[in-house]
């Protein structure tokens, strides 16, 4: 698996380009962060990368998924998982029914996707807490289980939007290594937004730093 971006470039409404064209490969399991000024882009950039670019921009360049061009499908058919700062749970729904939503529905029968879900707590520390309202974990347990929500959906590339700036500092080191191992074991390429030097170290692949303007 692996997440080109070749010349990608994106305008804003009045014709300027946020930063630079940006060429990159992520290979699997390798995690790529960006940085850079607040307003530069990093954020519109993921939006671009997944699928969700508002109208006010206009995009130009690739994005391939383990060489196929996906520049041009929906959301929802770029198989692309996205994590941002705060670890939203559907509140309606149980944290093991959470996580199943995050299931590809090609897993069939209810016994196989409990399972899965079941092995996916586990995995995040989480065993023994399907039938938990969300609304009753702590802030590291719901940040875990969004984790795995996302991982659950088989994603082919992760992108990652300060992911871990809500939490304090005892929690934010627990998730960044939680993160980046499943990044690793998983093989998905992935690309963080960060700020904070420490996530970048931590997730231990090349940094780049977005430029305002550009040609
Ligand atoms: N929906 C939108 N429509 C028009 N302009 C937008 C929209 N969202 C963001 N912008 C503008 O696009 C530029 C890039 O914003 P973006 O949020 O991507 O920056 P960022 O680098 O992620 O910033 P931060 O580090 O503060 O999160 C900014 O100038 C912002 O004001």
């Amino acid at each position: 698996m692996s997440l080109d971006l070749d010349a990608l470039s994106i305008r804003a409404m009045n014709g300027q380009p946020l930063f630079a064209p940006l060429s990159l490969t992520i290979p699997a399991g390798e995690v790529v962060t960006v940085m850079g000024p607040s307003g530069v882009g990093k954020s519109t950039l993921l939006d671009a990368i997944g699928g969700h670019l508002g109208h006010g921009f206009h995009f130009s360049g690739a994005v391939r998924l383990n060489g196929r061009d996906v520049t041009s499908l929906p959301a929802e058919a770029r198989r692309i998982g996205l994590m941002f700062q705060d670890a939203l749970l559907f509140p309606h729904m149980s944290v093991g029914d959470n996580l199943a939503f995050g299931l590809p529905c090609s897993l069939r029968g209810r016994a196989k996707r409990r399972a899965a879900v079941e092995t996916a707590l586990t995995q995040a520390g989480l065993e023994g807490l399907y039938d938990r309202d969300p609304a009753t974990l702590s802030g590291g347990q719901r940040a875990r289980a969004a984790l795995m929500r996302t991982l659950l959906a088989e994603p082919a590339a992760l992108l990652l939007d300060e992911p871990f700036s809500k939490l304090d500092a005892g929690l934010r080191e627990d998730m960044r290594s939680f993160t980046f191992e499943h990044v690793r074991s998983c093989a998905i390429p992935t690309l963080l937004v960060t700020h904070d030097p420490e996530d970048a170290a931590a997730a231990g692949g090349p940094v780049i730093a977005l430029k305002a303007g550009g040609a």
